[in-house]
């Protein structure tokens, strides 16, 4: 992942680097420059989002866990403090996360059938002999 920095908002707004396609995504920045080609939602809706808070409608959209993983990589920095907008992410985007507490519920399932498991064999054990 490349150095992260602190960005105020006007200056991703006004960058006009060629080789950077900067957007802000819940408070923290993205160059996706490298990623126009490969984004399997299109080129084009990631350079409308140049320079913009792009939060809502990638929200809306509904990225995927492993779009999530994948942002990491083109992360460059963060907003400054004092014009973050602490905006908890929409239902959309958290789905992913909601995805993985329902995975951690399931593991704690599974660990209570180990133990019934264990259990009932100890009683069988007690039992026959
Ligand atoms: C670093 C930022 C981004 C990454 C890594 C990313 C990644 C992805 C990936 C992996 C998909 C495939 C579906 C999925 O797995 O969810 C996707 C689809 C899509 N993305 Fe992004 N995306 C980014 C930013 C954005 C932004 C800012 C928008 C603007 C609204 C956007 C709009 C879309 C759309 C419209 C689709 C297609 C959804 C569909 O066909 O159902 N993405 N993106």
């Amino acid at each position: 992942m490349a150095e992260m920095r602190v960005f105020t908002r006007s200056e991703i707004e006004k960058n006009d680097d060629k080789d950077k396609v900067l957007f802000i995504l819940h408070d923290k920045v993205y160059n996706v420059r490298s990623f126009l080609n490969e984004h399997p939602g299109g080129e084009e809706v990631l350079l409308e989002h140049k320079g913009v808070d792009a939060s809502e409608d990638f929200d809306d959209v509904g990225h995927s866990k492993d779009a999530m993983e994948l942002m990491k990589t083109y992360q460059v920095g963060e907003i400054a403090d004092s014009e973050r907008t602490n905006k908890r992410p929409k239902k959309g985007w958290i789905s992913g996360y909601i995805k993985e507490s329902e995975k951690n519920q399931e593991s704690g399932l599974s660990f209570y059938l180990l133990m019934g498991g264990i259990v009932l064999v100890a009683v069988l054990f007690f039992y026959a002999y």
